[in-house]
């Protein structure tokens, strides 16, 4: 089976390398100079720098030849997934959304958005805790692999595993995706208490109160909870929260040093999803009714409305609560 990855950062070249393991891989770059730097120098200078990539990873900026791949990994921005599918034209075959964010403006899942462009592909979410670089030196890693097709589910799980990559499959796609887009977010409030020095004790309470409002927003959406409880929702969001290789967790924390939201967003080549992701998350919250004190607390900070210690503080003099709120 050969696969097709759409979209050249990190991430995807990543799972080309993971996929080359078993196969062909033929990837989908933005920029012609990642092109060049995959097909003459077997690396992607730009995005996954310092990695050997496999020699069976052919790299194009020509979404029509994807057509020779029997599935396709969406690894774009979640702001540019809409209009990226768009461009590779009908799309039958199996298409497996790696993207994880909320799309800006039509509020829309990553789910939605495809269901929307590519009505005829059958849907995956492929999701979990996986900085690229450590899954690009075969590190062991594990991510949720939800697709509503068992059999479809069974085979491309065989074809994308590798020998320190590990699949485990579900059936609940909107879990599987709403769990990468929440913890963008929270690891930015997590990177801001650490660059005020708030200590370890601050960063666990906000992942567990963190988590309390991923499984409100969740199940609210009609995600499970065992999902967002599994690799894609917890397991990322400790991941993300715990590390400065996390771009939201470092965005976060360079807030919290004092630095602004729009001077750490000039000129950035890499995505910090979280940033994009806020707004939505926030707005699709209160529309159902949801309560997120700490999105709302980070969208504050993305938009300059609130200095980071007046955010904190804020959270700390909320109204004490039961904790099964
Ligand atoms: N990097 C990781 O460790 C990691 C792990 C899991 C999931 N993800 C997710 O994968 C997705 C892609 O992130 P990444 O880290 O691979 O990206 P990246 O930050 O490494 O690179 C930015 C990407 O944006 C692309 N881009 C820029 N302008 C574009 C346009 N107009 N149209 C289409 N593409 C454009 C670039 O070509 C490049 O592929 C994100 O949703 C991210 O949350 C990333
Ligand atoms: O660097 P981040 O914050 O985009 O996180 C990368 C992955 O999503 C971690 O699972």
């Amino acid at each position: 089976m050969k696969i097709g990855i759409i979209g050249a950062g990190a991430w995807g070249t990543a799972l080309a390398q993971v996929c080359a393991e078993s196969g062909p891989v033929l990837i989908w770059a933005h920029e012609e100079r990642t092109v060049a730097d995959i097909n003459d120098h077997r690396e992607n200078r730009t995005f996954l720098p310092g990695i050997k990539l496999s020699p069976e990873i052919a790299a194009t900026t020509d979404l029509a030849a994807l057509n020779s791949c029997d599935a396709a990994l969406l690894v774009t921005p979640a702001q540019h997934a809409a209009k990226t599918l768009q461009a590779l034209g009908p799309w039958q075959r199996p298409l497996i959304l790696c993207c994880k964010g909320i799309e800006a403006g039509t509020k829309r899942l990553m789910s939605e958005v495809a269901e929307e462009v590519q009505p005829d592909a059958p849907l995956c979410v492929l999701s979990g805790p996986t900085f690229a670089d450590e899954v690009a030196k075969g590190l062991p890693a594990a991510v949720t692999f939800s697709c509503a097709d068992g059999e479809l589910a069974n085979r491309l799980v065989r074809r994308i595993a590798g020998s320190a990559f590990r699949p485990y499959h579900s059936d609940d796609i909107l879990g599987a995706e709403i769990g990468g887009a929440v913890k963008n977010v929270l690891a930015i409030a997590c990177g801001v208490a650490d660059g005020l020095g708030l200590g370890k004790n601050a960063r666990a309470a906000l992942i567990s109160r963190g988590f309390a409002e991923m499984v409100r927003f969740g199940t609210a959406k009609g995600a499970r909870e065992e999902t967002l409880a599994g690799l894609s929702g917890l397991g990322d969001l400790v991941l993300t929260c715990s590390s400065e290789a996390s771009r939201n967790m470092s965005f976060g924390k360079a807030l919290g040093e004092g630095d602004s939201a729009a001077a750490l967003l000039a000129d950035r080549v890499t995505v910090a999803e979280g940033v994009h992701t806020a707004p939505v998350l926030v707005s699709l919250a209160r529309d159902l009714g949801v309560e997120m004190p700490i999105s709302e607390a980070v969208l504050a900070l993305v938009e300059g409305r609130l200095a980071p210690r007046d955010a904190m503080k804020a959270l700390l003099q909320r109204p004490l609560t039961s904790e099964a709120n």
